[in-house]
């Protein structure tokens, strides 16, 4: 479990503790890690933490090895760890894009493949990768919607080639997830997602990190046995590169192509 230390990803650590996994912690604030592994430990379940920044492609060879050591196996993988901070596109940099797209995309490549090569190809698994809501862009989070976008193609073709070799891979996208990680926004950026974002939503609220955990573990699970090469989308059906459609505003002239005065009829009093 990549970024288990907080969120969405504890929470999936402690429910798939509860049902009897051996779960490896990993991230790159080790006290988290610890908090995580402490709890599920007092509940009776088995953790370990394990430190590591998934970009540093030495470092994860060496934690899939401890956990095949320690565990004597690796049957699932949660590539859950990622972020990304608010921007216009013009202005991200390279280096800031390229930071993103090493969070969201090439570290969980590099998990991917050395647990594929570290244990899958022998003894197959199941592999989920957390996405994002990124159908139809992701307005002000571009680099991220790109590398997410970039990890869904990935995962769908890795579900093809692994196929073989009883590997299951999927992505599942989370909508606007009450979590730990959303609390770590600027406050105007949280009030404009609780106020003008979520109220425009067809279920109007924010998901929570057991609907997240809840899909991941079927992803992980037998009750999955058919399901690969595909994404579980967990938003409330909501997309964000429409929310503008949501919202009603016909009057956004840019999205609708017409100025007001030359506006079909069949558009009257939609604004
Ligand atoms: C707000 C309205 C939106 C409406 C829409 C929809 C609803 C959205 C719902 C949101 C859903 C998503 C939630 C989550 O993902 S929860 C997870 C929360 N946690 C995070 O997001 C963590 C974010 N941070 C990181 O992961 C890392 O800091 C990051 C990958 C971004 C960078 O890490 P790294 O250590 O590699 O890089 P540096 O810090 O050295 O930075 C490298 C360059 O990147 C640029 N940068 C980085 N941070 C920022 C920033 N905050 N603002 C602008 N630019 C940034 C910058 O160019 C850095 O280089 P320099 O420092 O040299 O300038
Ligand atoms: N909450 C939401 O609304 C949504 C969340 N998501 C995605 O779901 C995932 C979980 O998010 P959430 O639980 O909300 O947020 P959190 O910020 O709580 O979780 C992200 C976790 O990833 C870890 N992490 C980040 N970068 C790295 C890295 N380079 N190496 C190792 N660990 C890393 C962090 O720990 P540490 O800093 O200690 O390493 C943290 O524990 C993220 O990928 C997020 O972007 C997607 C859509 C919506």
């Amino acid at each position: 479990m990549t970024g288990g230390g907080s969120g969405i990803g504890r929470c999936t650590a402690h429910e798939l503790a509860d049902l009897g996994a051996n779960v490896a912690i990993i991230g790159r604030k080790q006290e988290r890690l610890d908090n995580v592994t402490a709890e599920i430990r007092d509940d009776g379940g088995t953790a370990a933490s394990f430190n590591c920044d998934i970009r540093d492609e030495e470092r994860v060879k060496e934690v899939v090895a401890e956990v095949v050591e320690r565990f004597g196996g690796i049957h699932g993988l949660v590539n859950n760890a990622g972020g990304q901070y608010k921007s216009p596109l013009e202005e991200i940099s390279t280096k800031g894009f390229e930071a993103v797209v090493r969070n969201n995309l090439t570290g969980g490549f590099i998990f991917m493949r050395e647990v594929f090569n570290g244990y899958m190809k022998e003894h197959g698994g199941s592999i989920v990768n957390i996405i994002a809501d990124i159908w139809h862009g992701w307005p002000g989070f571009a680099h991220s919607g790109a590398a997410r976008g970039g990890m869904l193609t990935l995962s769908e073709s890795a579900a093809g080639e692994w196929a073989e070799y009883g590997i299951r891979v999927n992505a599942l996208a989370p909508g606007s997830i009450a979590s730990s990680g959303l609390d770590t926004y600027p406050e105007h950026q949280r009030s404009y997602i609780r106020n003008s974002v979520i109220p425009r939503q067809p279920l109007r609220r924010f998901g929570t990190e057991s609907e997240i955990s809840a899909g991941i573990v079927f992803l992980l699970s037998p009750a999955a046995a058919f399901v690969t090469g595909t994404c579980l989308r967990i938003d409330g059906a909501a997309p964000n590169g429409r929310r503008w459609v949501l919202n009603g505003s016909n009057n956004n002239e840019a999205y609708n192509g017409f100025h007001r005065a030359q506006r079909p009829k069949i558009l009257e009093g939609t604004d």
